[in-house]
């Protein structure tokens, strides 16, 4: 099986035509494809054959579609949340409580008391102080919570400098050279078990050297930690690995590679290992289906205008992210164009002096790699409807989130009956 080919001169997603797809829902849609996201997980499960007992949590902040969660789940995965939102979606979807890390670096009391209620494996805590929130919560509640710190190990890492989280000056975990303090500091806590260290350095890591480096601090860490006494039975070693999105660019390395480092860098640990992964999994079984709207000519290159915007995509606007450009039934005829969105921004610009299939008024392109970090990050700008996303299954396909009707999008908001228009002391 194949996740996206040309079948009969058309792109298809497993057994299924995009434009078929297209003509039944719409565009601009997402696609994901079953089989590249249970090949993918797979995949770095047996890469990671060796590691006793592995906690593979999915990072659900990259794809967090029901549909998809409840496939992972039922592929073992469990789930790295940072919200009270992604940790409902995860348990709707199946993932079990004792696979649920709650990361994030900003949980408030009421995401406390729902993981705590619920159950969780364990949360990322990213400061002292929200140490001591937690300890008072758990408290309250006559609960104990599991807990790992982030240590940020001031290991700069990540495809751009808005996806670097391991620099000293980033916002995320506590400094590696407070961390003895921060640990003792806690153990005198009520309402807390220490269980573990926690680490990630940033996304779309395009080498192993920062990973390595990273983790071979958190090894001297542990170490430390457990001669002043503290039980670390856990190391969350994050997510980060990056996945090829131009084919023009050498690759990041293979989860393969990437599972050697983390033997040879963890051997000796003597811990459970966690990772969260999520671009990895996701990435490739996701397209951005689109329809070219028109065509006008460009003072270098002509404008490929099409349905899809910042608002369905927005990583090519925030992070000058590449994503391959792909017409649905390729002609052999390729040109230099850019391709934007409809949106009244400039940076709704997907792609600018492009070599790419030659394609007009009409036709269906698909964004490649668009499975993570896409649909989860869109937005109703310029009052665009959240674009609709379709699961397919070999021959089987289904809306899995169906396109929202603006006229539910305008009746969500409400006029107050005193809105009467601007009177002259409104001004003055
Ligand atoms: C704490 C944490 N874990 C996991 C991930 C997933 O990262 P990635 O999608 O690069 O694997 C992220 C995102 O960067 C993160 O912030
Ligand atoms: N959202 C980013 C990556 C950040 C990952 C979350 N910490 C992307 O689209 O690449």
């Amino acid at each position: 099986m194949d996740d996206f080919r040309i079948r009969d001169g058309e792109l298809h997603c497993e057994e299924v035509s995009l434009a078929e797809i297209a003509a039944a829902v719409g565009t601009p849609v997402y696609v994901y494809s079953t089989y590249a996201m249970c090949r993918n997980a797979a995949g770095l499960a047996d890469a990671l054959e060796g590691v006793d007992n592995p906690l593979i949590a999915y990072a659900v902040k990259a794809n967090s579609n029901a549909a998809v969660v409840a496939t992972l789940a039922a592929a073992g995965l469990g789930a790295d949340v940072v919200s009270g939102g992604e940790y409902r979606r995860s348990r709707a979807a199946g993932v079990a409580p004792d696979k649920i890390v709650f990361s994030g670096v900003g949980k408030t009391e009421a995401e406390m008391a729902l993981a705590l209620s619920g159950g969780l494996f364990q949360f990322n805590v990213e400061s002292f102080e929200e140490a001591e929130t937690l300890s008072t919560v758990a408290t309250q509640m006559g609960l104990t919570a599991p807990i790992a710190f982030r240590v940020n190990p001031a290991v700069g890492a990540g495809g751009h400098a808005k996806i670097t989280t391991g620099a000293a000056e980033n916002k995320f975990g506590i400094p590696i050279g407070d961390a003895a303090e921060i640990y003792a500091g806690a153990a005198k806590l009520p309402g807390l078990n220490i269980q573990g260290v926690a680490v990630h350095i940033g996304s779309q890591l395009a080498s192993l050297e920062p990973l390595e480096e990273a983790f071979a601090k958190i090894g001297e860490l542990i170490a430390q930690l457990r001669s002043n006494g503290h039980l670390i039975a856990t190391a969350d070693l994050g997510g980060g690995l990056g996945v090829p999105y131009n084919p023009d660019l050498p690759p990041p390395p293979k989860p393969e590679d990437y599972a050697a480092m983390v033997r040879r860098a963890t051997s000796g640990w003597d811990a459970r290992l966690l990772f969260e992964p999520g671009r990895l999994i996701v990435a490739s079984a996701g397209v951005l289906l689109s329809r070219v709207i028109r065509v006008k000519p460009g003072a270098e290159h002509p404008f490929v205008i099409v349905d899809a915007a910042m608002n369905d995509l927005m990583r090519p606007a925030l992070y000058e992210a590449w994503h391959k450009i792909d017409a649905v039934r390729p002609n052999a005829e390729t040109w230099t164009a850019n391709v934007v969105g409809p949106v009244c921004e400039t940076g709704d610009t997907f792609a600018t002096a492009r070599s790419m299939d030659k394609v007009g008024a009409g036709d269906l392109v698909v964004f490649r790699t668009a499975g993570a970090y896409a649909a989860t990050m869109s937005s109703t700008y310029n009052s665009r409807p959240l674009t609709p996303e379709v699961l397919v299954h070999g021959d089987r396909w289904a809306v899995v989130r169906p396109r929202v009707d603006v006229e539910a999008m305008i009746a969500a908001d409400s006029i107050p009956d005193w809105v009467t228009g601007c009177t002259a002391g409104d001004s003055s």
